[in-house]
């Protein structure tokens, strides 16, 4: 049973991010003469954010957890649903003519899991970190050299970091480029993708801790998608379990952790590592 209805949990004000009714069904196309195979990833899911909050996403692999991030960021366009932030209409495809604002124009950002794999090895740290504003072309190029060694500083890197490349940095640090590079661009919403998984247990503190000081600082809200419900217990204000691409509980993070209603949650919690 989905609780897809009983998405307002947060504190009654009107949510930043307003995600609802989103379904997407992947089609591959079937070798030779089978048929093509429908994969539901997400089945009527809503979700809401508020301002500086940070939601879990958690659920085990195949759950619908990437797949809901890609959408609401941009990267993938959903079946059926509507994405709102800040009232202004992100995307609509319920009606006839469907709305789909550019990832660019969205005002959401995102970090991945792989934070080698998610920065081309060619590009220094610097035309990485400032891709985005150079796309944007509203600033010169002192401004954005400023910027860049501003956000560097930020997320705990050096300066003269600028000039090097990914393969120079250790799997923490090249995580840190990649906040810095989502966070130049003053999203509204970070949406982080297994963001620490791939790092050793001491690092995540590290970067865990550095989210939750520049969350505090920018004030911008989070999406933390895991299927650590250990990261998730540390960071979030709220969470959202899923499985099978529908939401199957939801609530205060706390209280979720401490008394799970859904035997799905209990057997996550009873499955998964907690730090
Ligand atoms: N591009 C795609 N083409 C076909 N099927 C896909 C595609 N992307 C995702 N899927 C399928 O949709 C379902 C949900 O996948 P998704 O990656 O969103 O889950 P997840 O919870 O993020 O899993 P993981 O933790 O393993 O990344 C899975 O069954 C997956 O195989």
């Amino acid at each position: 049973m989905s609780v897809s209805s009983d998405v307002t949990q947060n504190d009654g004000a009107t949510p930043l991010l307003c995600v609802r009714g989103i379904t997407k069904t992947f089609v591959r196309s079937a070798r030779l003469f089978g048929k093509p195979v429908e994969t539901v990833a997400l089945q009527n899911l809503s979700v809401d954010v508020s301002d500086g909050e940070i939601l879990g996403i958690v659920g085990e692999s195949g759950s619908g957890k990437t797949t809901l991030g890609r959408i609401i960021v941009g990267l993938d366009e959903p079946d059926k649903g509507q994405i709102t932030m800040a009232g202004r209409v992100l995307v609509d495809c319920d009606g006839e003519n469907r709305t789909v604002v550019h990832a660019s124009k969205r005002g959401i950002g995102m970090i991945f899991q792989d934070p080698y794999s998610s920065l081309n090895p060619r590009m220094s740290i610097r035309s990485l970190v400032s891709e985005g504003l150079q796309i944007a072309g509203t600033l010169g190029r002192r401004e954005i050299n400023d910027q860049v060694e501003q956000f560097l500083t930020m997320v705990g890197l050096r300066a003269s970091d600028a000039d090097k490349y990914p393969h120079q940095f250790s799997g923490g640090q090249r995580q840190r480029i990649g906040i810095a590079r989502a966070l130049i661009m003053h999203p509204k919403v970070l949406i982080a993708d297994e963001a620490v998984s791939a790092l050793d247990v001491s690092v995540q503190m590290q970067v865990l801790n550095l989210l939750l000081d520049l969350r505090d600082k920018l004030k911008f809200a989070m999406i933390f998608i895991t299927h650590n419900i250990g990261v998730v217990e540390y960071l979030c204000d709220r969470v959202v379990v899923m499985s099978q691409g529908e939401a199957v509980e939801r609530g205060e993070t706390h209280a979720v952790i401490d008394s799970p209603a859904h035997e799905y949650t209990r057997s996550l919690l009873e499955a998964v590592p907690r730090i």
